[in-house]
């Protein structure tokens, strides 16, 4: 039941996620349960939607994978009550196990206030 794509998690983001040539995206809209301050998504739940978005990268590519490292840089606030695409790409694969992710936030007037970096680790989903 996966807090980001799970349509069964009741207090999930139900992320629904497309590829399109080497990019995957999702939508989402955040509401006042989202909030940080006032009007403002919270920090957490947006580096949420970017892990997110990363790992379906590799997941639509039948990579399962678990994400080692991630910094995120916030540029600006992300206001709440506005659609928010988030795309993701893979920048580097090393030795078909260590994926070096990247993906950012883009506002409606085109703005980018975030940006992430992420290092994914492939995994043997028996062994979990
Ligand atoms: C659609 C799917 C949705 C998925 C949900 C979204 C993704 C998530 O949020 S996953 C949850 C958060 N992440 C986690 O809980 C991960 C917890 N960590 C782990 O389980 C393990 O540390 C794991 C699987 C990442 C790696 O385990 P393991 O393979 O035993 O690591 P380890 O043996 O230490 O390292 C393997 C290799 O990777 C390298 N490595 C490990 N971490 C890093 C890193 N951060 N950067 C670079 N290299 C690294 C090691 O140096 C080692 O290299 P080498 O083979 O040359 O010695």
């Amino acid at each position: 039941m996966c807090f980001g794509c799970s349509e069964r998690n009741p207090i999930g983001l139900k992320l629904k996620f497309t590829m399109d040539g080497d990019k995957c995206r999702t939508e989402f809209v955040a509401g006042e349960e989202h909030q940080g301050w006032n009007g403002y998504m919270h920090g957490g739940l947006i580096a949420a939607l970017m892990d997110e978005t990363m790992a379906w990268w590799l997941w639509f590519k039948d990579i399962s994978i678990m994400t080692a490292e991630m910094t995120t840089r916030y540029s600006l606030g992300v206001p709440v009550n506005i659609k928010l695409t988030v795309e993701s790409w893979c920048e580097e694969e090393k030795r078909d196990r260590l994926f070096f992710m990247a993906a950012r936030i883009i506002l409606p007037d085109g703005k980018v206030p975030v940006t992430a970096k992420a290092k994914f680790l492939r995994i043997d989903p028996e062994k979990l």
